[in-house]
């Protein structure tokens, strides 16, 4: 597996033949809350402790998910806060929305105007998608830093209580500390996703290059000449016996 590394774009590649299909995935949430740091975590496994401040950067990778290799790119978005003229970066998120195919909306359980902004978020996601045709992304709510327990400002229960009204999944999770709650709600996100979206048929040029479907052989010019040589023997055999 190989790792490319920019200022902007985390891409890893496993040897295999490309995957067909695409997952895109927008993280949206208050400032600061650990939406990069989620982001890098579940792509690369890492928690890297200190970010810019992100204005708004692509990530892809290629998962497997039930024995298919899928390409996941996650956009993330610049940390959204209330001003007097409503939410910031509005158009920026809009935007994430109307691209992706699924959300992933973030607060920190350290911040409680991180949670208060959830129920704004939720409904930037329904106007996104408003302007668009088709079903609504899937949604998950995600707490981050469960693990800084002494500066906690939103209550365990409140969570979940949100995600149901909602009407999306919910995760506790700590990007610091666990790799495998990070991964397993996107890995879930990513599973329905998979689910909802057929895997897209191959061209006609793919099928063609497919190793499945094998090229008759073209004959083999020395059995060719073999053959014609034992033909020809046996009618010279026949004229002379006549
Ligand atoms: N203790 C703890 N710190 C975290 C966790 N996740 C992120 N942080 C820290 O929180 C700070 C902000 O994290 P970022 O990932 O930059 O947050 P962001 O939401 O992308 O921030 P903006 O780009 O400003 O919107 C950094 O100092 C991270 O190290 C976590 O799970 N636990």
């Amino acid at each position: 597996m190989r790792l490319i590394q920019n200022m902007s774009t985390i891409a890893e590649y496993p040897a295999e033949a490309p995957s067909n299909r695409v997952i895109k995935i927008a993280v949206i949430g208050g400032s600061g809350v650990g939406k990069t740091a989620l982001v890098v975590r579940f792509l690369t496994r890492r928690f890297i402790g200190d970010y810019e401040r992100n204005a708004g950067n692509l990530y892809s990778r290629e998962v497997q998910i039930d024995s298919e290799q899928v390409a996941i790119q996650v956009q993330d978005t610049p940390g959204v806060h209330v001003t007097t003229n409503g939410l910031s970066c509005s158009e920026h998120v809009s935007c994430s929305i109307q691209w992706a195919d699924a959300v992933v909306l973030v607060y920190s359980v350290t911040d409680r105007r991180s949670f208060d902004l959830i129920g704004q978020l939720h409904q930037l996601v329904a106007r996104a998608h408003g302007d668009r045709a088709g079903a609504p992304p899937p949604v998950i709510l995600l707490a981050n830093k469960a693990d800084l327990l002494h500066v906690r400002r939103v209550d365990a229960q409140q969570g979940p209580l949100l995600a149901a009204t909602l009407g999306c999944c919910f995760f506790e999770v700590s990007a610091s500390e666990d790799y495998s709650q990070v991964h397993g709600a996107f890995h879930r996100l990513c599973r329905d996703l998979a689910k909802q979206q057929p895997p897209a048929l191959p061209s006609a040029a793919e099928k063609r290059r497919s190793p499945l479907i094998p090229r008759p052989k073209s004959p083999n010019m020395q059995d060719l000449k073999r053959r014609f040589k034992q033909a020809l023997s046996a009618k010279v055999r026949t004229v002379t016996s006549v």
